[in-house]
């Protein structure tokens, strides 16, 4: 079975894009590994699927899984691509596109600059809707981890689970070595996504991602709201924060309390190919 694809990127986490919507098809999960292996496949951080929506007031359904082939509840990056590619591709007219996600409904924005803003809905911080076994809310909890010691770290769900640390220098962290312990230690059920955060000034930060079944990426949208969550909740940001990542900036905005989180940032075509599933 063919099927088109097109390889897009969000500052340097990159996709596989297929539609599900004009063509029949599927990919078997236990294949998706194989594709993103950037040897031997198309290479990619991520699959994203734009299938057909299961309710009536959304456009799309937007699935996602990591390079592992597991697939995850949400990626923000991956979200600024889907809306471009289903414009550009022609499956919607509209510049404001409504998509469910395994755990809600995102509102996407074509801005007239090739950016796209993205309401990432509101941050989960209920310990045990993250999932994380801490008995109630903190800003802040120390976790013991084997082969590091007490580490102390933010819980943050943006859809999917974060982890977020404060390194004083971020060219010198340690995002593998501990990105690794971390992303498995069982604090977190469904494992963790890690981000390590230098924090410039109340509204600058430098951020690392070891992205859970990837590794460390060039970027991660979810990584940038949950890391200025957590650096709002602990006293160091305050709204509208610059993210500086590997691969370029993202804008992330968020007012506090129950407010929503949104972020801008840019989404850019690749090429398109075929392949043989
Ligand atoms: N790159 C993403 C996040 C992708 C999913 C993540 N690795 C997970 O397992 O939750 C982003 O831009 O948010």
């Amino acid at each position: 079975m063919w099927l088109k694809f097109s390889k897009m990127h969000g500052l340097g986490n990159d996709f596989m894009v297929v539609d599900l919507v004009t063509q029949n098809g599927y990919i078997r999960s236990d294949k998706v590994a194989q594709l993103a292996d950037r040897h031997l496949g198309v290479g990619f951080d991520q699959l994203l699927l734009v299938e057909r929506p299961t309710r009536p007031d959304v456009d799309f359904r937007y699935r996602i899984f990591n390079a592992d082939g597991s697939e995850v509840e949400n990626c923000g990056n991956g979200a600024r691509c889907f809306a471009r590619f289903v414009y550009d591709q022609h499956l919607t007219g509209k510049r404001s596109i409504r998509v469910e996600t395994a755990t809600g409904i995102m509102q996407l924005q074509l801005t007239d600059d090739k950016d796209v803003v993205v309401d990432m809905g509101k941050p989960v911080l209920t310990p045990s809707q993250i999932p994380f076994t801490a008995p109630a809310f903190a800003a802040e909890y120390p976790v013991q981890v084997e082969g590091i010691g007490e580490v102390m770290i933010g819980a943050v769900s943006m859809g999917n689970p974060h982890a977020v640390l404060r390194v004083d220098d971020i060219d010198d962290a340690p995002v593998d070595h501990w990105g690794s312990l971390i992303e498995p230690h069982p604090a977190f059920p469904n494992k963790v996504n890690v981000g390590f955060m230098q924090v410039i000034n109340p509204h600058e930060v430098r951020l690392r991602v070891f992205e859970r079944g990837v590794g460390e990426t060039l970027a991660c949208g979810t990584g940038a709201c949950a890391a200025v969550v957590s650096g709002q909740l602990r006293g160091w940001l305050e709204p509208g924060v610059k993210v500086t990542l590997p691969g370029g900036e993202l804008w992330i905005d968020w007012d506090g309390d129950q407010g929503h989180v949104h972020m801008t940032g840019p989404a850019t075509p690749v090429f398109e190919g075929r392949m043989n599933v």
